[in-house]
C-alpha cells in the first residue's frame, strides 16, 4: 500500500528563519512560502534528491500544529508522509483495522494539490502520518 516518503515534516516556531538556516548553512533549495488557511498552516518544501523536508508554521487561529508546539518551542519532527496509489482505498483498508483517520475521514486538498489524510499519531507508534495520493 505505501509508496515513496513524499515528505518529512518539520514544525517550527520561525518559518523565515528556519528557511534562512536551509537555504543559507544547509545550503538546500528551499520553496516560497505556502499559505494553507484551510490546514491552519504555511509550508515552504526543501528539495531533495530522494524526498522532501515539508518546514511548517502555524497560520492564524486554531492551527493543528499550536499544541505541538506549545510542547515543543524550539520546534520539532512533525510528521511523515507517505504517497499511495488509491487514499480512498488505503482509507477503508486502516478504518476496518482500527485505525483513526482525521478530520471527516474525507481527504482534503493539500500543499501538492492532491488528496491527503492524516492517521493518529497514538495508532502509529507516536507519528503523526500523512497519506498523498499519487
Ligand atoms: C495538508 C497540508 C500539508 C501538506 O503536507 O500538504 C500538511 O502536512 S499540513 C500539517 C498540519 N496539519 C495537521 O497536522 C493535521 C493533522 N493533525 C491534527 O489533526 C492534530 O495535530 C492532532 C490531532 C494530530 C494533534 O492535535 P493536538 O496536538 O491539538 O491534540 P492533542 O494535544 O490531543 O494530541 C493528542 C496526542 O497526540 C500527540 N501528538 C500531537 N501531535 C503529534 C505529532 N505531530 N506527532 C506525534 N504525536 C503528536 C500529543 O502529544 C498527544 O499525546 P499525549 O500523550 O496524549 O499528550
Ligand atoms: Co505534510
Amino acid at each position: 500500500m505505501l509508496g515513496r516518503v513524499n515528505h518529512v515534516a518539520i514544525a517550527v516556531p520561525d518559518l523565515a528563519a528556519a528557511t534562512a538556516a536551509y537555504r543559507d548553512q544547509l545550503g538546500a533549495s528551499v520553496s516560497q512560502p505556502q499559505p494553507l488557511p484551510e490546514h491552519g498552516v504555511t509550508v515552504v518544501f526543501v528539495g531533495l534528491p530522494n524526498a522532501k523536508v515539508e518546514l511548517l508554521e502555524p497560520l492564524g487561529e486554531g492551527s493543528p500544529i499550536a499544541a505541538f508546539l506549545t510542547k515543543n518551542p524550539d520546534g520539532g519532527m512533525h510528521h511523515i508522509c507517505y504517497e499511495v496509489d488509491d487514499i480512498l482505498a488505503a482509507r477503508d483498508h486502516l478504518v476496518a483495522s482500527g485505525a483513526r483517520v482525521l478530520g471527516n475521514g474525507e481527504p482534503k486538498i493539500g500543499a501538492h494539490g492532491k488528496s491527503v489524510l492524516f492517521l493518529h499519531p497514538k495508532d502509529f507508534f507516536g507519528t503523526l502520518i500523512e497519506l498523498e495520493q499519487l
